[in-house]
């Protein structure tokens, strides 16, 4: 194959002459009296086009017959990035002859659909209009829609008109032919497709959701995520950057990145799934407080954490976990999860044996809960600043090392953190140490467990207070329940299903239970969950993570060396250089 493909011939970029080489894998170009090398991995060539053509900030063609284009990605380091920021690169190639050029051109375009197999041809995509600062329309059609259109992809784009659209479009309308879905949002679009998607596949492999012991079936699509929210949580944890031009080249590439997800049951029924944080204290009480200020925009997050941290809460909970194989790995093991993880790849060799690459998701080697030598549960009981559950880091721009900085995106397992009561100074220590490189676990207060599952529930007593947390909260337990055939039902209108600007509630309803420490004399002693930023309507929950249930067109965070390869001098992408052996 790497024989048929290899062509080398002299080319002129400007008037300087060049010896062009396209290997395999590679195609270079070398400055013959400069001696200076451009190297582009095949699999990172967006597209090649006839003639001298620009894209960006509109498509200009000079017909010149004798010449091409070739676009790549080109790794930038600007504003400390480490080369995870990228750029769409462009070089404008003459030839000697017009046979030749049209040689390059074939086996420019053979090359780049024999090395990456999972680029996308057609694409769905959901633009919420109202996510983060309200520019993903603009963003779409400026940064992103240009770079589909270089590559062939033909997508289908459907700007939303309310919460949970996407969400429904995918379990109900056809998706055949499609290669992935993206969308253009923060983390809780992501969420609606992930939705979506997962209960489509079960749906279609007859499968009981509400089962939390059955083997969930992977998702045949892929999942681009177009950042445009406000915290972009999945997105920064798996690409390391908040960038609407990289991600979209990722999905261009159809990079493919496993992702763990756990789904969370209460009584036998399925309530949602996650991928980031189940977060119950701290972090669910944010999210309550941080709904009534959705007008702020992204900085109701940062105005909701002060709120929550000055009312000094702790919560009463009875907390059981599954651990993970301590031999495999450890959150405290100080590795990170970057591109083309060791541990990752093993999970996916156990879970796809007889696949050589990660696209053939059907194949998937399941081994049901009950039966996956499911070991001792632990069980906790006491006082609790906050219980978390993360399948992966969570990293974002406030904290770019995450809640677990240690945590694996596709290894199957989660991390479960536990702060337990501790005195206000020594809580906010462990917050400021979430945006630092310090070690938020080495602290007195906090235990952090690498687990397959975990249960939540309240001391004997607390049942009746957390009915009435629940109540008057975003999804409140009369609202919205997962039925078994994968679609919400409830007697409700969820506030998310509401448009911008119907938020408002009366005062009692508008001050979350939570807070009633700041205005009232009665302090609840009940929290609610954050479960990857929507409210969870109840407490007594069962999590449990599900190994590379979908795959992101993303692929893990680059390390340093090799993501600053600027692709000069010849350079080998490490990750690349992996997938070679
Ligand atoms: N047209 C729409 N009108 C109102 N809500 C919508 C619409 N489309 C999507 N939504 C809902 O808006 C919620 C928030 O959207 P999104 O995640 O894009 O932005 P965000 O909340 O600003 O970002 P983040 O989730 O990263 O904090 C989602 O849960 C989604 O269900
Ligand atoms: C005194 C300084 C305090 C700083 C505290 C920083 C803590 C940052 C931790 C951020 C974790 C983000 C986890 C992500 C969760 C998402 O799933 C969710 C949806 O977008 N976001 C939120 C905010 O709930
Ligand atoms: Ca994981």
């Amino acid at each position: 194959m790497e024989t048929d493909l290899r062509l080398e011939s002299s080319l002129w970029v400007g008037n300087k002459r060049h010896r062009a080489v396209l290997t395999g894998w590679y195609f270079n170009w070398t400055d013959v009296d400069k001696k200076k090398t451009i190297s582009v991995p095949v699999a990172e060539v967006v597209g090649v086009e006839e003639g001298q053509v620009q894209v960006l900030p509109q498509k200009t063609v000079v017909e010149k017959d004798k010449d091409f284009t070739v676009f790549y990605v080109k790794r930038s380091s600007t504003g400390g990035s480490s080369g995870l920021l990228w750029r769409l690169g462009q070089t404008q190639f003459s030839c000697p002859s017009r046979v030749l050029r049209d040689q390059w051109i074939k086996q420019l375009r053979t090359a780049v659909k024999t090395h990456s197999p999972l680029r996308p041809s057609k694409l769905l995509v959901f633009i919420n209009p109202y996510g983060g600062k309200k520019r993903g329309r603009q963003i779409y059609s400026s940064l992103v829609a240009p770079l589909f259109e270089l590559a062939g992809i033909s997508s289908n784009v459907i700007v939303t008109e309310r919460a949970n659209q996407a969400r429904d479009h995918l379990l109900k309308k056809d998706l055949t032919d499609l290669d992935g879905v993206v969308c253009v949002g923060g983390d809780g679009m992501f969420s609606e497709l992930l939705h979506g998607l997962i209960d489509r596949t079960q749906q279609e492999a007859g499968l009981c959701v509400n089962d939390p012991a059955v083997a969930l079936q992977p998702c045949p699509l892929h999942i681009g995520i177009i950042p445009a929210g406000s915290t972009d949580c999945v997105c920064y944890t798996t690409v390391g950057v908040i960038d609407p031009v990289t991600s979209a080249l990722h999905i261009v590439l159809g990079d493919s990145q496993p992702l763990d997800v756990c789904s969370v049951h209460h009584a036998s029924v399925l309530v949602r799934y996650s991928v980031s944080l189940v977060g119950y204290g701290f972090y669910g009480d944010v999210l309550a407080e941080s709904e009534k200020h959705r007008w702020m925009g992204p900085l109701r997050y940062d105005y909701s954490g002060t709120m929550v941290y000055l009312s000094n809460r702790s919560y009463q909970g009875v907390v059981e976990y599954l651990p993970a194989d301590p031999l495999l790995s450890s959150p405290r093991d100080k590795t990170r999860c970057l591109s083309g993880c060791t541990l990752c790849s093993r999970s996916t060799e156990r879970l796809f044996p007889n696949s050589s690459d990660s696209g053939s998701l059907y194949s998937a080697n399941f081994s049901s809960f009950s039966n996956d030598s499911e070991g001792e549960w632990v069980r906790v009981e006491g006082s609790f600043r906050c219980v978390s559950l993360t399948c992966m880091s969570s990293s974002c721009p406030k904290s770019p090392l995450g809640l677990s900085p240690s945590a694996h995106l596709a290894d199957g397992t989660g991390d479960l953190v536990l702060v337990w009561d501790t005195h206000p100074l020594g809580f906010l220590k462990f917050l400021h140490r979430h945006t630092s490189t310090q070690d938020q676990f080495d602290l007195p207060f906090v235990e952090v467990h690498r687990v397959k599952a975990i249960r939540f529930s309240l001391p004997s007593g607390k049942e009746e207070e957390a009915h009435e947390a629940v109540v008057g909260q975003k999804g409140g337990p009369d609202e919205e329940v997962y039925t078994d055939t994968g679609s919400w039902s409830g007697s409700q209108q969820r506030l998310s299903d509401r448009g911008p600007g119907q938020e408002t509630r009366s005062h009692q309803k508008t001050v979350s239970p939570f807070l009633c420490g700041l205005c009232c004399s009665k302090s609840p002693s009940v929290s609610v969950w954050n479960c990857d930023g929507e409210i969870l309507p109840f407490t007594e929950i069962l999590c449990r993570v599900h190994c590379q249930l979908v795959h992101l067109y993303a692929r893990g965070i680059e390390d340093g060396a090799a993501a600053q390869n600027s692709n000069e001098d010849d350079t080998r992408c490490e990750r690349r250089c992996i997938l070679h052996k």
